[in-house]
C-alpha cells in the first residue's frame, strides 16, 4: 500500500485527476470506478478540467458506480445515479450509454445485484476503482462487519452512516433510505488499482485505522492491505493519526520519477 500525503483536497484532487488522465492516455477506453460523497468531488472537477484544457482525451472512458440506495425513485436527485451524472458523466462530456450501476430501485434486488457483478466482468472489470472513506471505516457502503470476500448485494446502513448522509436529504435522517446496494468487498478487491481519498480531520482515525491498524472486517477499508496496487492519498488534516506520516512523506519525496500513483 502507497500513502500519499498532500497539503489539502485541492492537491489530492489534482493528484488523482492526473492518475486518471495518465491511465485513459494509456488505455482510452479504461473503465473508472467513482464513488459518491463530498471527498472525489475535486478530483472529477480537475479530471473535467484537464478534458477541457486538451490535457487528456476522455471521450472514450467508462464509467461504473460502486453502490446505491434502494427504494429511491428512478430521477431522485439523489439517487447515486443522478450523483455521477451530474458530478461526472456530464462535465466530462460524456453520455449515458459509457456508465453503468446497479439499478437501486429493481422489483428483483438480489437479481439486479447479480446483474451488475455481470455487467463489471464482461466490461473487462475495473481499471482504476476511487473510494471515499467512511467515518466508520466503510468503503462502497460495506459497513462494519462486511464480509472482506463479499460480492455486490444489499446491505442496511448504520444508524452512523444515514447521520453522516443526513446532509444530502435536507439533514433529516428519516429520509435517508435504510438500504443499499454496494460492490463487495472482494468485487471491489478486483479493480486493477484501488485509490482511497480521504480529506479532512473527521477521517483521521479511520484512515489510522485502515492503513496502520490490523486487518479486520471491522474496519472494511483495512481490505486495502490485501491489494496489490492500493493508493490511499490524504490530506494533512486525515493523515494526522498515522504513525508513520514521516515516512510516507520521505518516500513519496525521494520516490524515482517513473514511479507514478
Ligand atoms: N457510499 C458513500 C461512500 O462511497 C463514501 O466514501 C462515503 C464518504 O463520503 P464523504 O466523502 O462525503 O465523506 O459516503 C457514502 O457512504
Amino acid at each position: 500500500m502507497e500513502v500519499v500525503i498532500v497539503p489539502d483536497a485541492g492537491a489530492a484532487g489534482d493528484l488523482v485527476a492526473e492518475a486518471m488522465a495518465r491511465l485513459l492516455r494509456r488505455k482510452p477506453d479504461a473503465l473508472l470506478g467513482v464513488a459518491t460523497g463530498s471527498t472525489p468531488l475535486p478530483v472529477y472537477r480537475a479530471l473535467a478540467a484537464k478534458a477541457a484544457a486538451g490535457e487528456v482525451d476522455v471521450s472514450r472512458a467508462r464509467i461504473c458506480q460502486l453502490d446505491e440506495y434502494v427504494g429511491l425513485p428512478a430521477g431522485h436527485p439523489e439517487s447515486y445515479r443522478s450523483v455521477v451524472l451530474r458530478e461526472v458523466v456530464e462535465p466530462l462530456g460524456l453520455d449515458e450509454t459509457c456508465f453503468m450501476g446497479p439499478d437501486g430501485s429493481a422489483e428483483d434486488i438480489p437479481a439486479a445485484c447479480e446483474r451488475y457483478e455481470r455487467e463489471l466482468a464482461e466490461a473487462g472489470g475495473v481499471d482504476l476503482q476511487l473510494l471515499g472513506i467512511g467515518t466508520d471505516g466503510h468503503i462502497g457502503f460495506n459497513e462494519p462487519c462486511s464480509s472482506l470476500a463479499s460480492r455486490t448485494r444489499i446491505k442496511t446502513l448504520t444508524r452512523q452512516t444515514r447521520a453522516d448522509n443526513a446532509r444530502f436529504f435536507g439533514g433529516d435522517i428519516d429520509q435517508v433510505p435504510r438500504h443499499v446496494i454496494t460492490q463487495g468487498i472482494g468485487t471491489i478487491m478486483e479493480a486493477r488499482h484501488l485509490v482511497l481519498l480521504a480529506t479532512g480531520e473527521g477521517k483521521a482515525e479511520a484512515v489510522a485505522q485502515t492503513v496502520e491498524g490490523p486487518l479486520s472486517a471491522m474496519v472494511p477499508a483495512s481490505a486495502l492491505q490485501m491489494h496489490p496496487n492500493a493508493t490511499v492519498v490524504v490530506d494533512e488534516a486525515a493523515a494526522s493519526g498515522l504513525k508513520l506520516a514521516e515516512y510516507f512523506r520521505s518516500t513519496y519525496e525521494s520516490k524515482p520519477h517513473w514511479q507514478t500513483i
